[in-house]
């Protein structure tokens, strides 16, 4: 499922004294199974963005194409509910929604609520809870007796249960220890390669160059940049002009290996990777 956004603008209060521009006439393209970041300084309007891929929020101008869907500012707020099916949201701490009294149930309650019976519905929190990795005892806890990390898959696996084809995830990892950290990133590169179109906003620029194929990047409410991470940490005036952080180099470089480019033995500095693959992506691009 393809996403297109065409001069998309959000004023929030529009009518108002306090209108405010949270998205200011932004237009990019998505492709579907494909891993996009977005990111930008706090206030950027990364969740504001998002927030537009199952038309929480609606463009004030502009429209977005999200498969067969057009969002324009005068759709309806009626028959969204194939959209919010399809495109499958994990918002910041999402273990704070959960509310039923067995994990079991918190995960069957959304194919439920589309209409799937009960039992159906458990057989898929089940195979859920095994793509998620937790284990199978877990299904008759309640939610609240698991750990802060097993709390947010319980979560994740109540999204994925609705089968999205886009999971969008906003700082899906925050608070996390580093190993719950690496764990879940995994898991989101695992369902990327079952064929999901993954929407990531982070934070974290090591999770941008390891896991990411496009780049957004926000700076109030304008898009900055449509990009790679290549291009965009190769990039260093623009990453020191716009407070971002360069990856830390010894995984990215691997992956950049991977794809046929060469760098310097390692460990290598940024600023080393940097000049190694200037002239090679120059390449890349023109021939
Ligand atoms: N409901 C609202 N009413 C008015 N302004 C809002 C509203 N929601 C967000 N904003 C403003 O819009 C701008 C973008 O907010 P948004 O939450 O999209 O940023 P963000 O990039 O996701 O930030 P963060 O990284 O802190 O989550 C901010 O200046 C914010 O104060």
């Amino acid at each position: 499922m393809a996403i297109t956004f065409q001069h998309v603008t959000h004023i929030y209060q529009a009518d108002g004294p306090l209108a405010y521009t949270g998205l200011d006439d932004v237009s990019f393209t998505i492709v579907p199974g494909s891993f996009t970041a977005i990111i930008g300084q706090t206030g950027s309007g990364k969740s504001t963005l998002v927030q537009h891929l199952n038309a929480l929020l609606k463009p004030t101008q502009g429209q977005i194409q999200i498969g067969e869907r057009l969002i324009t500012p005068e759709s309806k707020d009626k028959h969204l509910k194939p959209l919010r099916r399809k495109v499958g949201m994990v918002f910041q701490f999402p273990e704070a929604q959960l509310f039923e009294e067995t994990v079991l149930k918190d995960i069957s309650f959304g194919p439920q609520n589309f209409g799937v019976s009960v039992s159906e519905a458990e057989k898929i929190a089940r195979e859920m809870l095994d793509l998620v990795r937790l284990p199978t005892e877990v299904a008759d806890k309640s939610p609240f007796d698991l750990s802060g990390g097993q709390m947010r898959r319980v979560a994740i696996a109540g999204v994925l249960a609705l089968q999205p084809e886009v999971l969008v995830l906003d700082e899906p990892t925050a608070g996390l220890d580093p190993q719950g950290h690496l764990e879940l990133m995994e898991l989101f590169a695992d369902l990327h390669r079952q064929g999901k179109t993954i929407i990531l906003i982070s934070h974290q620029m090591e999770d941008v160059a390891n896991y990411s194929q496009q780049v957004l990047v926000l700076e109030q409410g304008k898009l900055l940049r449509d990009t790679n991470p290549e291009e965009l940490f190769s990039d260093s005036d623009f990453i020191k002009k716009h407070h971002l952080q360069q990856p830390e180099s010894s995984r990215f470089a691997r992956r950049l290996a991977e794809r046929g480019f060469e760098f310097p033995s390692l460990p290598v500095t940024p600023d080393q990777l940097v000049q190694a693959l200037l002239p090679q992506l120059g390449e890349e691009k023109h021939g």
